[in-house]
């Protein structure tokens, strides 16, 4: 899926919205545990609850590793849902991997072969020769650490260069000269929105995957204001303020509710720049 095709699908779904599915043993509905495989269940019905709603999804890897094993088998088989079930909507490995070139085939290999991810989120503090054996996969998607939303990102990436400008915007800049818009995208965080403005400057047409709605605190519709473009160019996440807002029976319902509530607001922001029928 190109940036046209990403655009289409959120004219389509009237959404620009990516659910994270940071499922974790410690917080999903206890009924689900009666399951063999209760992280699968959960995911599986958020996804019935929220397909209509949503362009991506991202598992964050982080979540699945954490259960071993069964915590593999349980993202390759919700990703084998999706694929099955939904293959319109985009599936983001969150790993923000990073290494050496010939580790760096091997992470590639990995999400886009094994697991089947359509797109990744990556480090780019090793350089260009790290995220290169990512766009070797012309139908992928890398999505490379802009500026974050947690605190942290002030340590680094906020800091002021010779240039006068912040680290991460560097980044960015060079960054955006290794892949064309339908390979690349940046992650900015929504707790920063004001960022985004400035990251426009740099980068117009790129899609930016904007974590930090939700449980974070960020706004929806500061983000869009700062960092829409003619083509939406956004992909808003929320994973724990969708994902967890019920813990009972109804808990899929409760997920639906919250996703629908930001797809409305999507949607107007969407009519009121232009960007639907
Ligand atoms: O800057 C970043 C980059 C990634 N994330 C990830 O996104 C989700 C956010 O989850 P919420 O529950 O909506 O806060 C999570 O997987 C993070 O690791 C981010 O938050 N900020």
């Amino acid at each position: 899926m190109n940036a046209e095709d990403l655009f289409d699908q959120i004219r389509k779904k009237q959404s620009f919205l990516c659910v994270g599915l940071d499922a974790d043993e410690d917080k999903i509905p206890s009924h689900l545990f009666k399951y063999d495989d209760p992280v699968f269940e959960f995911n599986k019905a958020i996804i019935d609850a929220t397909h209509d709603l949503v362009v991506a999804y991202k598992p964050n890897l982080a979540f699945y590793e954490a259960m071993g094993t069964k915590g593999i088998i349980s993202l390759e088989k919700t990703n084998a849902y999706i694929q099955e079930n939904f293959p319109e909507i985009i599936m983001i490995a969150d790993a923000k991997r990073g290494d050496i070139g010939n580790t760096a085939r091997m992470y590639a290999r990995s999400v886009f072969e094994q697991f089947g991810f359509d797109a990744v989120t990556l480090s780019p503090y090793m350089g260009k020769d790290s995220i290169d054996p990512f766009f070797e996969y012309k139908d992928k998607w890398v999505v490379l650490l802009g500026v974050t939303s947690n605190s942290g990102a002030e340590d680094f990436q906020l800091a002021n260069t010779d240039t006068g400008r912040p680290f991460f915007m560097e980044v960015i800049d060079k960054g955006s000269k290794w892949a064309d818009e339908n390979q690349l995208m940046f992650v900015a965080g929504a707790t920063r929105p004001e960022m985004l403005k400035e990251i426009r400057q740099v980068i117009p047409n790129h899609f930016l995957l904007v974590p930090g709605v939700g449980a974070q605190g960020g706004n929806l519709e500061d983000v869009a204001a700062n960092g829409i473009n003619s083509q939406c160019g956004l992909l808003v996440n929320s994973s724990r303020a969708i994902i967890y807002a019920g813990n009972n029976e109804h808990f899929a319902q409760e997920a639906r509710i919250s996703a629908h509530d930001l797809q409305d607001k999507m949607k107007a922001i969407l009519l009121e720049h232009n960007l639907l029928d």
